[in-house]
């Protein structure tokens, strides 16, 4: 059952677009400073969950907590406590990445923003292009500079929408050392869609898998191999992908 107590928390939540229903009844509880993957093939209703959390998408039905406030109802008392990353989400593109991070920095009220844009542009070695139009970087500088923006309010939540999509190895390392580094830091409770098994196995302590706006399994990776008899993450995402739902019927 949802709990009252949880950083986040989904109770029965369904959300119908006109082209059709997203999520079907999903309900889960994230503890405080836990990571939790929330994993899915194409179309699964991994961002519309992740939207929802946000506030940026009114459920159809069913309720939202984080931080003990209903979103997006009072999503005003939780906004500063909480940040997301997205490589789908543009920043403007002819703002330069100091405009940019010193306007969210405002949005999200913190305290001294030139100082603090200043310490992300060292930690997340942005100084190069922190005066260049944002829209003029690379992929890989665009995802450090969406990074440094998530992290600007030193949030309680961290919402991650497939952080890693489209980087390459090295870079792709370096965003996921990042992430655990914040995690152990702050204390951050952390959501994380991904299509990477490898990331998954790697950062997180629990696996919400979903298909087709359900939650099909809920488990700790390493509990999940073991009812699917399997030795990656990979492999049982396969088997749920395609129906296989018992280590029996994988053996066979
Ligand atoms: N704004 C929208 N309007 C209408 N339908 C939408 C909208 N956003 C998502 N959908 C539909 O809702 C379903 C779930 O989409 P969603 O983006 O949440 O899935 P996902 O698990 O994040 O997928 P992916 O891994 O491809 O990013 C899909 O069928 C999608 O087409």
């Amino acid at each position: 059952m949802p709990s009252a107590e949880a950083a986040i928390s989904l109770d029965r939540v369904v959300k119908i677009y006109k082209g059709g229903m997203a999520v079907n009844g999903i309900s889960f509880s994230i503890e405080t400073g836990s990571v939790t993957a929330l994993l899915g093939g194409n179309g699964a209703g991994k961002t519309t969950t992740i939207a929802m959390i946000m506030g940026l998408v009114t459920p159809t039905s069913g309720r939202v907590h984080v931080l003990g406030e209903e979103v997006p109802k009072c999503r005003h008392r939780v906004l500063h406590r909480m940040n997301f990353e997205s490589p789908y989400v543009d920043m403007p593109m002819r703002l330069t990445v100091r405009q940019n991070l010193t306007v969210f920095g405002k949005l999200y009220g913190v305290p001294d923003v030139p100082q603090r844009v200043h310490e992300l542009g060292t930690q997340f070695d942005l100084k190069d292009f922190l005066d260049r139009p944002t829209g003029k970087l690379s992929a890989g500088q665009k995802t450090r500079v969406s990074l440094a923006k998530a992290l600007l309010n030193h949030p309680e939540i961290l919402l991650l929408d497939e952080p890693t999509a489209s980087l390459d190895p090295d870079t792709a390392d370096w965003v996921r050392a990042e992430i655990e580094r914040y995690r152990v830091e702050r204390g951050a409770t952390i959501l994380l869609a991904s299509h990477n098994m490898g990331e998954v196995e790697r950062l997180c302590d629990r696996v919400i898998m979903m298909k087709r706006g359900e939650i099909v399994d809920d488990e700790a990776p390493e509990k999940l191999l073991a009812r699917y008899g399997r030795e990656t993450l990979e492999d049982v995402f396969l088997d749920i992908a395609r129906g296989r739902r018992h280590v029996q019927d994988v053996t066979q």
